[in-house]
């Protein structure tokens, strides 16, 4: 490992994404698996997080606080929850470590008290890490611009396993975010969210939502572009949770030593422009 290799804390680290991490930060010579935390008063306290993640022993127990953990690591890993998240972006603002977000689900007062602290720490977040997502939204950005106004409709579809607690996905909504963005429409006036009933026929400019939950998907987005004789179908299918996982890490990497703002996968990736 070299003398650089950023320290890595993973939070929520029993959790699927937190396992999955372990094993991601272990497999990059580049980066030192440092911590692990789990929920305060967790049984889980005191665990080795390699015989957590199914690895055997790796000689990091796991904490149940951040504060535990404050002198061992450069950069934080957080995919738990909104207010998790939170919580844990105001530690390292006031701790000077970087921090990756990959919690989805954040509501708009949660998503403006993220980004006010974009001023005070690095933070890269992102609703999903997979370098194939990433350039999917590149290719939605260019068939939006090319075929939204000439009357194709536009519906996004997503599905994921039955434990998902946030509908529509963090992905869905930035897919949804970056067609309405190419098009100069407002996802907040054009989104639609649910039919049911006598909706009645669709509007031009609508962008529809639907999703499924069941079983053990990975998580599966498509963005439908569909006129009179012909649709087109914009498709990522995720079946491993490593590619989320390996994305992380990278952003991790990343964003460590960067100045204080708040970056996404298309900063890492540079997809930016
Ligand atoms: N950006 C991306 O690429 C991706 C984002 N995600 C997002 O990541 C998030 C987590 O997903 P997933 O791993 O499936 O969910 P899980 O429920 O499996 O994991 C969340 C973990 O966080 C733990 N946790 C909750 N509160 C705390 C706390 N205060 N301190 C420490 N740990 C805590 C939970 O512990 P306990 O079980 O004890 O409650 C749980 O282990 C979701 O928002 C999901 O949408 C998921 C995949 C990819
Ligand atoms: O909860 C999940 O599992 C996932 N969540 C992210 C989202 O909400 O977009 C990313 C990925 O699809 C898996």
């Amino acid at each position: 490992m070299s003398r650089n290799a950023p320290r890595i804390a993973i939070v929520g680290v029993a959790g699927r994404m937190g396992r999955t991490l372990v094993a991601a930060v272990e497999q990059e010579p580049q980066a030192e698996l440092a911590a692990g935390i789990v929920e305060p008063g967790s049984s889980l306290t005191g665990v080795d997080i390699g015989e957590l993640a199914g690895l055997g022993r790796l000689g990091v127990a796991a904490v149940d606080s951040l504060a535990a953990a404050k002198d061992d690591f450069d950069v934080l890993i957080d995919f738990t929850q909104p207010r998790v998240t939170l919580a844990n972006l105001a530690f390292c603002a006031e701790h000077g470590k970087a921090i990756v977000i990959g919690t989805t689900g954040l509501d708009d007062d949660e998503l403006a008290q993220l980004d006010g602290y974009r001023d005070r720490v690095a933070i890269l977040f992102a609703p999903n890490m997979s370098v194939g997502v990433n350039l999917t939204l590149k290719l939605l950005e260019t068939a939006a611009r090319a075929l939204g106004d000439e009357g194709y409709d536009i519906e996004v579809i997503e599905a994921h396993h039955r434990h998902k607690v946030d509908s529509p996905s963090g992905t869905a909504l930035k897919m949804g975010e970056v067609v309405a963005e190419s098009l100069g429409r407002s996802l907040k006036e054009h989104g639609v969210f649910a039919r049911e009933g006598q909706c009645g026929p669709r509007s031009d400019k609508e962008i529809g939502f639907a999703t499924v939950r069941a079983g053990d998907i990975v998580g599966e987005h498509t963005v439908m572009f569909a006129t009179e004789g012909e649709r087109i179908e914009i498709t990522h299918k995720a079946s491993s949770r490593m590619t989320f996982a390996k994305g992380a890490v990278r952003a991790a990497r990343w964003v460590v030593g960067r100045d204080a703002g708040c970056y996404d996968m298309q900063d890492v990736l540079g997809l930016k422009g």
